[in-house]
């Protein structure tokens, strides 16, 4: 047999971030829900896109122990939140924030998530 990597639930989790990633140009993974953050740092950045005001995905990662696994390594990014807009990740919190108050944010958001 010739050495490929196996289909293993790992890649199966690799490949349907890569999906989400993919198909929601503004995603956020996140602890909690918009609705109700179980994290400081999720629920400040949840203020911000809130403010932006435009229609953002969102991944529970406390939800989803596999993606809160994985998703670290795929993005070299060892911490939640993060942000990924149009297939890339520009960071957490801290980076989400600052991105805001400079103004970079908002028509990065506004140019990939339409009005609703
Ligand atoms: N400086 C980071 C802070 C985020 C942070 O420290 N997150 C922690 C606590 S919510 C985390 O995700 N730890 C890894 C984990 O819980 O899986 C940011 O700006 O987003």
């Amino acid at each position: 047999m010739s050495e490929q990597t196996p289909n293993t639930a790992a890649n199966d989790v690799e490949q349907l971030i890569r999906d989400q990633i993919r198909d929601n140009k503004v995603i956020i993974y996140m602890k909690g829900t918009p609705q109700f953050p179980q994290c400081g740092f999720s629920a400040r950045s949840i203020e911000v896109l809130t403010q932006i005001g435009r229609p953002f995905a969102f991944v529970n990662i406390l939800e989803n122990p596999e993606i809160r696994a994985t998703l670290p390594k795929i993005a070299n990014w060892p911490t939640f939140p993060q942000l990924w807009i149009d297939g890339e990740l520009m960071g957490g919190s801290d980076i989400i924030l600052q991105m805001y108050q400079s103004g970079e944010l908002k028509p990065l958001v506004e140019a990939n998530s339409p009005a609703a």
